[in-house]
């Protein structure tokens, strides 16, 4: 049985993580911490699945990993600088391993590879993402993986930017440029998690899109990366794709 300890217990997605551990038939859930609970709760796991908020995640994620817990994170907000610092907490000797995933859904991973490959097709490329309006992050953490992802293909291809002519307009009304992508969000009652990936050529367009329609539907990566996570190749892996084979 893998010992599993979650942080942001309370939360959406904690609270849905919980009780599919509870489900998993060789996991048991061994601690619930939420703010203002003490950490120390944890330190009868072996791995530590975080969603939090981007704010207090590096702290959570350090506490774990310098007391040997291996860690799944959820909790969006990791930019190449916050990657760095954890190698360097690993590199000092913290023994747990990490596993941060933007999406733990299976389709929207399938999504940010279909885009990576398609990227460097056509001219043009935009990210919209739309999110529930109680999320704290613009862009979201997967269209934000999704745009690097695009920008590196692009940039290896040798493909130019994105033709725009535009010479006036209100602050953003284009967008966010991430790696030379535009990445817009939408927040709207009803919605859960969904990305639309807009390719655009000569005579034709091509459109990528993820919905998710419940919380549940990230589970099976979640529990996929608590089995894996100790045993993973890196100390620090990014995104499930590599234990998807993809
Ligand atoms: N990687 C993925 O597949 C997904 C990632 N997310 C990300 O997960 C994060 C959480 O999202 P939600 O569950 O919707 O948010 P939420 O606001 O419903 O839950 C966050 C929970 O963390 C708790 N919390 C805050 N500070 C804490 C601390 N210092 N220690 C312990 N708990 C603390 C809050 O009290 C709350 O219960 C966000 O960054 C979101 O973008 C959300 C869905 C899927
Ligand atoms: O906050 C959310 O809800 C989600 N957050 C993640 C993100 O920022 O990409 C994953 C998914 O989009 C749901």
């Amino acid at each position: 049985m893998i010992k599993v300890g979650v942080l942001g217990a309370r939360g959406r997605m904690g609270a849905e993580v919980c009780r599919a551990v509870e489900g998993a038939d060789d996991m048991e859930l061994v601690a619930t911490v939420d703010q203002g609970d003490a950490l120390d709760a944890l330190e009868t796991a072996e791995v530590v699945v975080d969603f939090t908020h981007p704010d207090v995640v590096m702290d959570n994620l350090r506490w774990c990993v310098e007391h040997g817990l291996h860690a799944v994170v959820g909790t969006t907000g990791f930019d190449p600088s916050r990657l760095d610092t954890v190698r360097s907490w690993q590199a000092a000797g913290a023994k747990g391993n990490v596993l941060i995933a933007p999406n733990f859904g299976i389709g929207a991973v399938l999504m940010m590879h279909f885009a990576r490959k398609a990227a460097p097709f056509f001219e043009s490329v935009e990210v919209v993402e739309l999110h529930h309006p109680n999320k704290a992050d613009a862009p979201s953490g997967t269209a934000f993986r999704t745009a690097e992802l695009i920008g590196a293909a692009r940039a290896e291809a040798g493909v130019g930017p994105s033709p725009d002519a535009t010479t006036s307009e209100l602050p953003g009304a284009r967008g966010a440029d991430v790696d030379g992508v535009r990445v817009h969000a939408v927040r709207l009652s009803g919605l859960i998690a969904h990305q639309e990936v807009l390719l655009g050529g000569h005579g034709e367009t091509f459109t990528i899109r993820h919905d998710a329609m419940n919380r549940e539907s990230f589970m099976p990566g979640v529990l996929l990366g608590v089995r894996r996570v100790a045993e993973l190749p890196d100390r620090l892996t990014v995104g499930i794709e590599s234990l998807l084979d993809l």
